[in-house]
């Protein structure tokens, strides 16, 4: 059995759509959408990531400003320039690039967003509102999966076993609540986890979110399990891979994402699509 391919970048696209439509309706009532995205440094990795997402704003109807500082920005003034932004009524989402040189404290600086304006659900307001079942800003990796889970028809997952493997605030943890949320079982499994492949070949669904290339194997995965790749590992030829040895693991799987094209374009449309939501939670 070959597993189904779960097209990350066509699905992207059917959510931008969507958010487009939604931000010129948006846009004609006089309340135009706006994202700030600050990046600090000049990591070259984060120069073309924030590049993609101002470019996806503006193909979504989306105002967005990029403001670029060198590495020697002082926490004060970062945090200055947030306070600046959470007034500005025109920008409606605030994303500070991560990581932040480290110099700056990034769980100071990300709390002092407006929660209402933190559309990559990282404010512990968000986190927390999460944790306990409260409309919030979901942090966009996992959300993006949930879209993807919700495409192939596993909307109820009551009864089924999720495993995610990573125990990051980002997104092995928003995920595995978001999984929860939707009736799963939940394991979280992370680097002191004895004996991973014995809890991931439990998984009607896996979430490999560890950063480490492929090395979720075919041997740790149920035949016809859905497997998210959340890994972005850029291998030393230049290629990017995932964290699932994808070759070996589409034989044994029942659905997969790419890497590149699979969760990556999700996380960009899931950023459009807060960034619209931050517009009717302003007014
Ligand atoms: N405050 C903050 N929010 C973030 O959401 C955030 C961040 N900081 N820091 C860095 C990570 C990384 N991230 C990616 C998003 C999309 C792709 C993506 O679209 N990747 C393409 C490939 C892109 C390429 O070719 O390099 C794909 O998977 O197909 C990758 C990585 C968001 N992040």
């Amino acid at each position: 059995m070959t597993a189904q391919l779960i097209d990350g970048v066509a699905l992207a696209r059917h959510w931008r759509q969507r958010v487009a439509e939604r931000a010129a309706a948006l846009a004609a009532r006089g309340h135009r959408p706006g994202l700030a995205v600050i990046l600090v440094g000049d990591d070259p990795a984060s120069q073309v990531y924030v590049r993609n997402k101002v470019k996806a704003c503006g193909e979504a109807g989306i105002h967005s400003v990029l403001e670029t500082y060198p590495a020697s920005l002082t926490e004060d003034e970062l945090l200055a320039r947030i306070a600046a932004l959470n007034a500005d009524p025109a920008i409606h989402g605030i994303l500070v690039q991560l990581p932040l040189p480290a110099h700056l404290n990034a769980q100071r600086v990300i709390e002092a967003i407006a929660p209402e304006k933190d559309v990559d659900g990282f404010h512990v307001a968000n986190a927390g509102a999460l944790l306990v079942g409260q409309p919030a800003f979901r942090p966009c990796t996992p959300y993006g999966c949930m879209k993807m889970l919700e495409h192939i028809g596993r909307t109820d997952l009551r009864g089924q076993h999720a495993v995610v493997v990573g125990r990051s605030n980002i997104v092995g943890k928003p995920m595995a609540l978001l999984l929860l949320q939707a009736g799963a079982t939940v394991t979280i499994c992370h680097s002191g986890t004895a004996d991973l492949a014995h809890h991931t070949r439990q998984a009607d669904v896996l979430v490999a979110a560890v950063g480490k290339p492929r090395m979720i194997g075919a041997d740790m995965v149920k035949p016809g399990a859905v497997v998210l790749d959340v890994g972005i590992n850029r291998l030393p030829d230049g290629k990017l891979c995932g964290d699932v040895d994808f070759d070996a693991v589409r034989e044994v799987a029942g659905w997969i994402t790419p890497v590149p094209g699979g969760v990556g374009p999700m996380t960009i449309a899931m950023l459009l699509l807060n960034t619209v939501e931050a517009v009717d939670r302003q007014n």
